[in-house]
C-alpha cells in the first residue's frame, strides 16, 4: 500500500513535469499505480488506517506525486451530508481534460494545501466554479462528467499536477488574499 512516504515534496524536479499521456490499454504496473493511488485516499479517510500509517486525509492525489510522469489521477471526494456514506465523487481519471469551465470562479475560504508541501501557504487559489471533463477510466471506456465546487476544485488540483502546477503558483503574491471580480468564496454560504 502507499504512504507518505511515497509521496514526493516540493522541490522534486517531477512535481514541475508536464506528465506524459498514458497509451491505452494500461500496462499491468500502471493499472496497478492507479489502484494503489484509489485506495491510498480511501485509507487516508479511514480513521484508523490513517491513524495507524499517519496519512494525511487526501481527497485527490497524481501520479506525478508517486514521482511518475504520466497523466493519471484519482479522486475520492467524500459527502459533506453528514448521514451520506457514498462519495461525492470518486474515480480513477486517465489523461483527463477539461473540456469547458464556467466564467464564474471559486476558491475555498480556507485556501489550499497539497500532500507534496509541507508548510501552510496563505492566500486564495482561483479556479473554476463548473467544469466539464473528458477522461478514460481504467477499464478504457471515455467518461465525460459536469463537476462543480468542491469536486472540481479538487480535480482542477490534480490536474494541475499533470503540468507541473502547484496550488501557490495560482495565488496573488501581491496580494494573496484578492478576491477577483465573478468569484464565490466557497465554504461561507451566502446568505
Ligand atoms: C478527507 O479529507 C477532506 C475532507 C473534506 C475536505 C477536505 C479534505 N482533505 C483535503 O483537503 N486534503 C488535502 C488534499 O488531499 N489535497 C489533495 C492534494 O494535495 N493533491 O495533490 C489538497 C486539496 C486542496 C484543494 C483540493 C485538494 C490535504 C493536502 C490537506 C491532505
Ligand atoms: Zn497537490
Amino acid at each position: 500500500m502507499l504512504t507518505m512516504t511515497d509521496v514526493i515534496r516540493e522541490g522534486h524536479p517531477t512535481l514541475r513535469k508536464v506528465a506524459d499521456p498514458l497509451i491505452l490499454p494500461l500496462t499491468d504496473d500502471e493499472k496497478k499505480l492507479a489502484y494503489d493511488m484509489l485506495e491510498f485516499l480511501k485509507n487516508s479517510q479511514d480513521a484508523e488506517t490513517a491513524e495507524k500509517y499517519d496519512l494525511r486525509p487526501g481527497v485527490g492525489i497524481a501520479a506525478p506525486q508517486l514521482n511518475v510522469s504520466k497523466r493519471m489521477i484519482a479522486v475520492h471526494v467524500p459527502s459533506d451530508l453528514p448521514d451520506e456514506t457514498e462519495p461525492q465523487f470518486s474515480d480513477i481519471l486517465i489523461n483527463p481534460k477539461i473540456i469547458s469551465h464556467s466564467v464564474k470562479q471559486t476558491c475555498l475560504s480556507e485556501g489550499e494545501g497539497c500532500l507534496s508541501v509541507d508548510r501552510e501557504v496563505e492566500g486564495y487559489v482561483p479556479r473554476n466554479k463548473r467544469i466539464r471533463i473528458e477522461y478514460v477510466d481504467t477499464e478504457g471506456n471515455r467518461q465525460s462528467r459536469r463537476l462543480k465546487d468542491f469536486p472540481a476544485i479538487v480535480v482542477q488540483h490534480e490536474i494541475d499536477h499533470l503540468n507541473g502546477i502547484m496550488f501557490f503558483d495560482r495565488i496573488d503574491p501581491d496580494n494573496p488574499m484578492a478576491l477577483p471580480k465573478d468569484l464565490e468564496v466557497l465554504g461561507y454560504e451566502e446568505d
